[in-house]
């Protein structure tokens, strides 16, 4: 790939990650090679790798392919330091405390903030509401309640989407407070750079001298002895102040294997909340959120009726899944013009659901109904048309097709033996209903939870 080809890409993501995003995450990539189908790009630190990754490799695979280049996977990897590869200073990424702006970048403690990561953009539902609420009590600043605020939870379920909103909003609050985010990842780094370079007491005074400091991942230093010592002063400096800390982690303090219990026991001191997984009806908000901005981006897409519920319903992974689920979906149609229905779905995302398959089987769902209906299970899958049988057999097809996944045919053979186009037309005819008779409505509710409990 030529430096042409990856400018080409570069001007396309300027147009569509927004301005911050683009300055902040993609300028700092610098193209290395492309072999085997594995692009790799320098950037300045692991954690940004892994940022750029998550966020936006599927778009610069999918717009590398658009410019030519067969590209299966894209990597990020921070090259060896040396002073003539170390990162000018308009490729470190705007820190997340602003206030610092005259010190030298190398100096800057915080990592970029991620400006779609608000509260407005971050829908409540049972699973998140307390890790929501304390993080907007520790949002509107003033007196200090509790310390640290822990939030924890599962793989990809918002807290670093949390954690940003919480920065952003003490920033616009007070623009004058020195509030830092970082991975911890990130802080072992600053770390043993401080330690390389010889500027300890830098690097302590710099991250004592925050008024709000966030560190994300905090499992990473778990086993890292040197680091840990390190944070727990920094810590304790900190808390000795009355100044705020925010720490996330993917498990409660008590369950961190390998971190010292002195430093355990301090993360336990202030409010531990947690992040369950997400419920459907999150989930479903959540897309229904998201599909707002992929409807602008791609305008000429049509979205079947069902198909959020679908994916809502299939993908129960993580919300980082389900979201790029849904980009996948977009970009998939936009780039074959299709409309965007379940059988789209159900091609482009193959592998995400048969990872995240739930494992309800069709006889479950044959068993159910017929007992929410009182009619024998011998009936839904026999012949007979009468429409207090017909329906509930139209129901159990419809569930089948959203709640497992087996094809049309396959559906179509396990209900007696019939067409997949007989399959296919229950399927709409249900999806009609449901918008029309409240009480289908209500009993595909009553199913799916019962099927999914
Ligand atoms: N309740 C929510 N509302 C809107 N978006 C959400 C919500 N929960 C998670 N997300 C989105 O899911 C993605 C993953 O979230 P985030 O990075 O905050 O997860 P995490 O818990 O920090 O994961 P990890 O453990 O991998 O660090 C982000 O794009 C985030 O915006």
């Amino acid at each position: 790939m030529t430096d042409e080809t990856w400018g080409h890409v570069r001007a396309e993501l300027q147009k569509t990650v927004g301005k911050n995003n683009y300055v902040n995450w993609i300028e700092p990539l610098e193209f290395s090679s492309l072999r085997n189908g594995v692009a790799t790009f320098f950037v300045p630190t692991n954690f940004m790798g892994n940022w750029v990754s998550r966020n936006f490799g599927e778009q610069i695979i999918h717009l590398l392919g658009k410019n030519g280049e067969a590209v299966s996977r894209v990597e990020f990897t921070v090259p060896a330091i040396s002073s003539s590869r170390k990162a000018s200073p308009s490729q470190v990424p705007t820190p997340a405390n602003s206030a610092e702006g005259t010190k030298e970048d190398s100096e800057l403690p915080g990592a970029p903030l991620d400006n779609r990561f608000t509260f407005d953009s971050f829908v409540v539902g049972k699973p998140n509401e307390l890790a929501h609420a304390a993080a907007k009590r520790v949002a509107e600043g003033g007196p200090v309640t509790f310390n640290p605020l822990f939030l924890y939870g599962g793989v990809g379920l918002g807290k670093t989407h949390l954690m940003h909103a919480i920065a952003h909003e003490l920033q616009s609050r007070s623009p004058q407070q020195n509030v830092v985010y970082l991975s911890a990842e990130q802080f072992m780094y600053r770390f043993v750079q401080a330690l390389r370079e010889r500027k300890m007491m830098d690097f302590k005074e710099l991250f004592r001298s925050v008024d709000i400091l966030m560190v994300d991942d905090v499992q990473f230093i778990a086993g890292k002895d040197s680091t840990q010592e390190e944070f727990f002063h920094t810590f304790n400096a900190l808390v000795d102040q009355n100044k705020q800390i925010i720490i996330s982690a993917d498990r409660a303090p008590g369950e961190i294997k390998g971190l010292e219990d002195r430093i355990k026991s301090r993360l336990q001191c202030g409010l531990v909340v947690d992040l369950h997984p997400t419920d459907y009806e999150l989930r479903l908000g959540i897309l229904q959120q998201k599909v707002v901005h992929y409807r602008k981006q791609y305008s000429d897409l049509v979205l079947a009726n069902g198909v959020l519920e679908f994916l809502a319903h299939r993908i129960s992974t993580n919300v980082r899944v389900l979201e790029g689920a849904l980009m996948r979906l977009f970009a998939f149609a936009s780039l074959v013009g299709k409309e965007i229905t379940l059988d789209l779905a159900q091609d482009c995302l193959a592998d995400i659901l048969r990872a995240s398959d739930r494992k309800i089987t069709i006889d479950e769902i044959q068993r159910k109904v017929s007992e929410h209906y009182n009619i024998r299970l011998s009936e839904i899958i026999g012949p007979r048309r009468l429409r207090t049988i017909a329906r509930p057999r139209q129901i159990a097809m419809y569930l089948a097709k959203q709640l497992t996944s087996r094809s049309l045919p396959e559906i179509g053979r396990r209900f007696g033996g019939r067409d997949h186009t007989t399959v296919m037309h229950g399927v709409k005819r249900v999806e009609e209903l449901k918008m029309l008779d409240n009480q289908i409505a209500e009993d595909l509710e009553l199913l799916r939870r019962s099927l999914e409990a």
